[in-house]
């Protein structure tokens, strides 16, 4: 397994508060479910991938492209290693932000053996040139190379090994019809579950030699925000916790660890708060646009669009409307708030917050 370009700078958006440390990376690592009966949940994508891996594999054939679509965090890589292990093929790793000239994707696709799997991060942010490139090696197995400058320049064409791509984005929306229109299979990964980030957790704890309660093992899915990534660094929060404090891994550590890192009752971390305190408190609970929101609590937009926005539109405390987001109800009560309109008029918060 080779990683060109994969510097750790290219990665998807994070949460607030997720330090990419190379322990975080290397304990996510031997976390990683090695097959789909490990991987839990996303049971419909999960079957899709098998059928799809199955049938070209009966035809002897390289599979369809695939595009993993959905917020950090959920699995995209770990499927893509899934797809991998699944084919017996070698699977090669780069990321968008590092295939910004046609040359730096060229020298990836010419060097790929027979079946290779090419796994692309965020996808959505290849430069327009080594995007163009990769349609027609996509649709044809083959690139045309410029040879010599100006009115010499000659385009010599590349026969490429049969591949497949794994596209991965944040972003689905951002990627280029043409594009889109070059994967087979888009699975698009929802949040989890509690009961299945449950799983999870039992999973790493196992793996990782852990004596975890149970009701310890609930409240860190509660509060992981649907995420089997933040699930997993929750998990080595609280056994930080039980060591420093040679108490066991029980709901009491999760409960520290969560006040330590500013997690609230719904999973919602700092920048969450930020966002909907700022709709609320600055823009009369919207509508806003999403890059004013960015720019009003500090953050990029795209993080703001990638990693904040989706969750808090999954429990209901923003939605989305035409005009821009808006704090629904449920926001104005979960911090606090007196909504508009109700008896003390204005957004004031009801207890200080
Ligand atoms: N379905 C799952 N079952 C068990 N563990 C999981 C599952 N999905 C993800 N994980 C765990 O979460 C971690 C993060 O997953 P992964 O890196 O695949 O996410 P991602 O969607 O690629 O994120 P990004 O968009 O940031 O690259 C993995 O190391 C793995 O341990």
């Amino acid at each position: 397994m080779t990683a060109p370009g994969d510097d750790g700078a290219s990665r998807a958006p994070q949460p607030a508060g997720v330090v990419e440390s190379a322990a975080e990376l290397a304990f996510e690592g031997a976390l990683r479910p090695a097959s789909f009966a490990e991987f839990v949940g996303q049971q419909k994508v999960r079957s899709q991938l098998d059928l799809l891996l199955r049938a070209a594999a009966l035809q002897q054939r390289a599979p369809d492209h695939i595009l993993l679509a959905g917020p950090p965090g959920l699995g995209k890589t770990t499927l893509a290693l899934i797809v991998a292990e699944e084919t017996g093929h070698p699977i090669r790793l780069t990321s968008g932000p590092a295939l910004q000239h046609a040359g730096d994707l060229a020298s990836v696709l010419s060097s790929l053996v027979p079946g290779e799997i090419l796994f692309i991060d965020e996808i959505h942010r290849t430069a327009r040139t080594a995007e163009e490139m990769l349609y027609l090696a996509m649709e044809d197995f083959r690139i045309d190379i410029m040879v010599g400058k100006g009115a010499g320049a000659t385009s010599v064409p590349l026969e490429l090994a049969p591949f497949t791509v794994v596209g991965a984005t944040t972003r689905a929306g951002l990627l280029p019809t043409p594009l889109r229109d070059r994967f087979g299979f888009t699975a698009h990964l929802e949040f989890y579950a509690d009961d299945e980030l449950e799983k999870v957790v039992a999973r790493a704890a196992g793996l990782l030699g852990l004596d975890v309660e149970r009701a310890a093992i609930r409240e860190i899915a509660k509060r992981s925000r649907g995420t089997p990534r933040i699930a997993n660094r929750l998990l080595r929060r609280v056994r930080d916790v039980a060591l420093v404090h040679d108490t066991p891994a029980d709901l009491a550590a999760v409960q520290h660890a969560l006040h330590v890192y500013d997690v609230d009752e719904l999973g919602l971390d700092r920048l969450d708060r930020a966002v909907l305190e700022a709709l609320i408190a600055r823009f009369e609970g919207g509508p806003v646009g999403i890059r004013t929101l960015a720019v009003t609590v500090g953050e990029e937009a795209e993080t703001v669009e990638a990693v904040v926005e989706p969750f808090l539109v999954r429990t209901g405390l923003i939605a989305r409307t035409q005009r821009g987001r808006i704090a629904t109800p449920a926001a104005y009560a979960h911090l606090g708030y007196a909504r508009p309109g109700a008896a003390t008029g204005g957004n004031v918060p009801l207890d200080g917050v």
